[in-house]
Formats: C-alpha cells, sequence, structure tokens
C-alpha cells in the first residue's frame, strides 16, 4: 500500500520510518487560519490535520495519506507558532513553572476505500521556573521558531521539562502508537 505523508516537517518524517519503510512526502497547500479555534483544541487539532490530508488527497488517485497537527495550550488559551522572537520569549514565560497541554491531531485518509480516520492525543507537559535569561539564550538559538509553543522537547528545551504525563513522540508532533494503530486498521 502506497502510504504518503503530507508534511513538510522533518520530525514527523524521521518519526513515520518507524512504523512505514516506504513513503512518499506530498506537502499540503491547506491554510491553517480558514479553521477557527471553537474552544475545543481536541477537534481544533484533528480538523486542521484532516484539512491538510484532504488537501494532498484531492490531488493524489491511489493511497494512504496522513495529515498532523500539533498545538500547545494554557489555560484555554492556542500556543502556536510563535510569529516572532519577542512572542516566543512572552510563550517561554507563560510556560515556565506551569503544566500545559501539547494536542496532537492526525487525520488518515484511505483513497481506494473511501474511508477517513481521525484521532487526536493530548500529553501534559510540565516545566520547572526557568528564568528571562535562560528563555533569551534558547530564543537565541532559534530552535523555537518552528515549534508550537515556542519549545522542542527533542532539543535544548527538554532540561525544562519537569514532569510528562502521555506520549511524548506526540510532543514532537507525531503520536506513534496512535498512529501505528490507526494504520494498522485501515491498511
Ligand atoms: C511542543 C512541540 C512542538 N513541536 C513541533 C511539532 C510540529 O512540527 C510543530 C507545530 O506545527 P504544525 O503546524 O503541527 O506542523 P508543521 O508546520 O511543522 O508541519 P506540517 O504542517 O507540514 O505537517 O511544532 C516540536 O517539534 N516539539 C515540541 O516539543
Amino acid at each position: 500500500m502506497k502510504v504518503i505523508l503530507a508534511s513538510a516537517s522533518e520530525r514527523r518524517q524521521e518519526l513515520l520510518k518507524r512504523i512505514v519503510d516506504d513513503f512518499e512526502i506530498k506537502v499540503s497547500d491547506f491554510n491553517e487560519d480558514i479553521i477557527p479555534f471553537n474552544g475545543n483544541p481536541h477537534e481544533y487539532v484533528m480538523e486542521l490535520a484532516l484539512g491538510k490530508a484532504n488537501d494532498v488527497a484531492e490531488k493524489c488517485n491511489e493511497g494512504v495519506i496522513i495529515g498532523c497537527d500539533t498545538i500547545v495550550t494554557l489555560d484555554n488559551e492556542v500556543l502556536g507558532k510563535p510569529r516572532s522572537e519577542k512572542e516566543a520569549v512572552e510563550m517561554l514565560e507563560k510556560l515556565s513553572g506551569k503544566s500545559h497541554e501539547v494536542y496532537s491531531g492526525i487525520a488518515v485518509i484511505h483513497k481506494e476505500k473511501g474511508e477517513i480516520l481521525k484521532d487526536f492525543c493530548v500529553t501534559k507537559v510540565e516545566f520547572s521556573d526557568i528564568n528571562r535569561e535562560e528563555i533569551l539564550e534558547y530564543v537565541k538559538s532559534g530552535d523555537p521558531m518552528d515549534k508550537a509553543g515556542a519549545y522542542g522537547i527533542q532539543g535544548k528545551a527538554g532540561v525544562f521539562v519537569q514532569k510528562i504525563e502521555g506520549d511524548y513522540y506526540s510532543v514532537v508532533g507525531l503520536p506513534l502508537n496512535k498512529l501505528y494503530k490507526m494504520l494498522k486498521s485501515i491498511i
């Protein structure tokens, strides 16, 4: 079965190799701004994941297409990717000393069967207290800029994480166990 990952993220591409030996990458042109946040993070990430998968599926005749999306939520506020270094600093200041949630949505479309699966993972991540100096140094590294919540648990920011409850890989952007089960059920 031909598997297509609808993602430009190298992290997702690396992680998917653990489930599927051979797959294609087709980056979606889906505009995430057309989906407003309706207050339900799990619905929101599934809609975004489906939007990405659908966009690629419309341009394919066959195969299984996978779309994903990851956001961070803190006290009902969505933290996406920071739009500037200033915003990255503000996000990290908010996350310091608190617990937040990371939501990852997955959508799997089976073209031939006309089947669609949607699911999500939520992981609780607790940051220890981090000071302004640590935040500024981390932001200067450039690592936060392409990541939801302005941090990457898999990089230098891993040292800020005091506790995690849930799937580590979902925080990195691809819930491996959930996706593995979804693919087993659909292929
Ligand atoms: C919280 C957190 C997020 N992230 C990343 C995962 C996602 O790639 C990114 C959130 O952006 P997304 O919009 O989910 O994905 P993307 O733009 O990187 O890739 P594509 O839409 O093409 O699939 O943040 C980490 O790498 N580590 C972390 O600890």
